[in-house]
C-alpha cells in the first residue's frame, strides 16, 4: 500500500474535519485516534474521499504508514494533550519529521515545545472557522520553522479558504507566533460576540422585539458595513427553533457562556505586553460573569431586575452605528496589541497580512477586514482609529455608540464591551488626561516622583515630600 503525504491525528470535530478536506484536496492521508471506534467510523463514513484515507490503530502503524521525511498535524485539546502526543510520537519519528500543533494552543506553550524540539521540525499553526471552516475552507496561521512551514505550505494553502483566490493561509514567524496570532483572533472574536449579545439584549429587553424581530434585523445588517460571519450566524440562531418543544431556540437557551481559554490568554497576555484591549478583557469578564447565575438571581432579588423598556429612547439604525463604531475600535485596539508582541518578541508579525488571512475562512471573517487589509497596508504602525477610513467611519458613528452606552446606562442594559470601547475611544482622542492625579498620588504616598510639563527631567516631588 502506498504511503500518505500528511498524518493527522485528533479525529474530534476539527481533526475528523480538517482530513477530509485534505483528502479532499487530492492529498493522501493517514489518520490516527486516542479511541480506535472512532477512526472506524469516520472511515466508514468518508464516503467517496475513503480511498485517500488511511485509518490507523497504533502510533507505530500510523507512523509506518507515512511517506518521509513525515509530517502530522496534531487537532487535540490545547495542554497536557498536546505535550503527550509529542512525547508518544517523537521516539517513533526520525529527526527530520515534522509535529505540526493545529489546536488552540497557549503561544507560550509553543515557544516552549519549539525551543524543546531543537532542530526536530515543529510548527504551532491556528486554525479557525469552526468545523465547517475545517472542512470546507479554514484561515491558517502559521508558526515556527519557515523551512518547515514551506514543507507543507502547498497542503494548507491548498486546504485553506480563498479570499478572491488568494489563500487564506499564511507564516507569520518564528516559534508560537501563529498560536499568538490565532489567540488574538480569538479575543476579538470574544468581543465582537459579546457586542452582538449586547444589541441583542437591547433589541430584546430595551425594545421588546421577539426572537423572529431580531433575526430579520441582523439579516438587514448583514448586507451592509456590519457584513460577517457573526451577524450572519447571530440571525440564524435568532430564528432558531427547538427541535424538540418548538420553541424559539433562544428562550431555552441557558445564559451562562462556555470558554476555552483563548480569550483569557490575549487579555493576560495584552497586560504584560502594556497593550491594553479593553473590549476584550470585557468580553472575557461578561463570559465570567454570566456563568454567576445564581448571583445574579440574588442581585435581582435585592435590587430588581436592571432591563427597562427604552421606550424609542433609540432606534435600530443608532444600534447598527453602534456596532459598526465598537467593531472598529475593538480591532484597533487587537492590532495595536499583535503590534506591541511583534515589537516585543523580535517576530516581525506581518498586520497587513493578518488582516488580509482573516478575510475568509475564520469566525470573524467580514467585509470589514477587506478596508483593514488595505488600511494596515497603507500604514502598519498607525492605530486603525486614525485610519482615514476608519477615522471618516468613527466620525460618522460615535455619536450613536454614545448615544447606546448613555441609553443602555439609563435603562438598566449592561453594555459592558461597547462601553469599554467609547472609552477608549474618548480616551484616545484626549491629550490632556487624567493620570496627573495618579502621579501625584503615588508621589504622595509612595515617593514615586513625577514628570513636569514646565521642565525637563525626572523624579520631582510635591510639597509633602519633606
Ligand atoms: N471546535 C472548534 O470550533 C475549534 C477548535 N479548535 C481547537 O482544535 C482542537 C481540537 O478541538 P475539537 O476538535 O473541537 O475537540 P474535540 O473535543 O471535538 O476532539 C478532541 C480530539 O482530541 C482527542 N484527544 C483528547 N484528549 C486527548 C489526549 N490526551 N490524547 C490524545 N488524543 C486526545 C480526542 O480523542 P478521543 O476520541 O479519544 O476522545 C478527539 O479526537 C482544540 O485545540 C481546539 O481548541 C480550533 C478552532 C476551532
Ligand atoms: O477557536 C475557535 C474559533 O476560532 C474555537 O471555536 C474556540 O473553541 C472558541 O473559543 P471558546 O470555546 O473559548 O468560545
Amino acid at each position: 500500500m502506498s504511503k500518505s503525504e500528511i498524518g493527522l491525528l485528533g479525529l474530534g470535530t476539527m481533526g475528523a474535519a480538517l482530513a477530509l478536506n485534505i483528502a479532499d484536496n487530492g492529498f493522501d492521508i493517514a489518520v490516527y485516534n486516542r479511541t480506535a471506534r472512532v477512526t472506524q467510523d469516520f472511515k466508514a463514513t468518508a464516503g467517496d474521499l475513503a480511498p485517500r484515507i488511511t485509518a490507523t490503530e497504533t502510533l507505530e502503524d500510523f507512523v509506518a504508514s507515512l511517506k518521509s521525511p513525515r509530517a502530522i498535524i496534531l487537532m487535540v485539546p490545547a495542554g497536557e494533550a498536546v505535550d503527550q502526543q509529542i512525547a508518544a510520537l517523537r521516539p517513533l519519528l526520525d529527526d527530520n519529521d515534522l509535529i505540526i500543533d493545529a489546536g488552540n494552543a497557549n503561544f507560550h506553550d509553543t515557544n516552549r515545545r519549539a525551543e524543546a524540539a531543537g532542530d526536530k521540525p515543529f510548527l504551532g499553526i491556528g486554525v479557525s472557522g469552526g468545523e465547517e471552516g475545517a472542512r470546507f475552507g479554514p484561515s491558517i496561521m502559521g508558526g515556527g520553522n519557515k523551512a518547515s512551514w514551506d514543507r507543507v505550505a502547498h497542503i494548507l494553502t491548498a486546504i485553506s479558504a480563498k479570499h478572491d483566490g488568494t489563500p487564506c493561509a499564511t507564516w507569520m514567524g518564528e516559534q508560537g507566533a501563529g498560536h499568538f496570532v490565532k489567540a488574538v483572533h480569538n479575543g476579538i472574536e470574544y468581543a465582537d460576540m459579546q457586542m452582538i449579545a449586547e444589541v441583542y439584549g437591547i433589541l430584546r429587553d430595551g425594545m421588546g422585539l421577539d426572537n423572529a424581530a431580531i433575526a430579520a434585523v441582523f439579516d438587514r445588517w448583514n448586507t451592509g458595513p456590519l457584513a460577517s460571519y457573526l451577524i450572519e450566524i447571530s440571525a440564524r440562531v435568532a430564528e432558531a427553533k427547538d427541535t424538540d418543544t418548538g420553541r424559539p431556540l433562544l428562550d431555552i437557551i441557558t445564559d451562562a457562556a462556555g470558554q476555552k481559554g483563548t480569550g483569557r490568554w490575549t487579555a493576560i497576555e495584552a497586560q504584560h505586553l502594556g497593550a491594553p484591549v479593553p473590549a476584550i478583557e470585557a468580553a472575557v469578564a461578561a463570559r465570567n460573569l454570566s456563568a454567576a447565575r445564581d448571583l445574579r438571581q440574588t442581585g435581582e432579588d435585592i435590587f430588581g431586575g436592571a432591563p427597562q423598556a427604552l421606550n424609542g429612547a433609540l432606534t435600530v439604525d443608532q444600534l447598527e452605528q453602534a456596532l459598526i463604531a465598537g467593531k472598529i475600535i475593538c480591532y484597533a485596539q487587537g492590532f495595536t496589541m499583535i503590534s506591541g508582541a511583534s515589537e516585543q518578541f523580535g517576530w516581525n508579525l506581518p498586520l497587513p497580512e493578518i488582516a488580509k488571512v482573516w478575510r475568509a475562512g475564520c469566525i470573524i471573517r467580514s467585509v470589514m477586514l477587506d478596508d483593514m487589509a488595505t488600511a494596515l497596508s497603507e500604514d502598519p504602525d498607525k492605530n486603525l482609529m486614525f485610519a482615514s477610513t476608519f477615522a471618516g467611519n468613527l466620525k460618522a458613528t460615535h455619536g450613536a455608540l454614545r448615544a447606546v452606552v448613555a441609553q443602555a446606562a439609563l435603562h438598566g442594559l449592561a453594555v459592558p464591551a461597547l462601553s469599554s470601547g467609547l472609552a477608549y475611544f474618548d480616551t484616545m482622542r484626549t491629550h490632556r488626561g487624567t493620570a496627573n492625579m495618579l502621579q501625584g498620588q503615588r508621589d504622595y504616598f509612595g515617593r514615586h516622583g513625577f514628570e513636569r510639563l514646565d521642565r525637563e527631567g525626572k523624579g520631582f516631588h510635591g510639597p509633602w515630600a519633606n
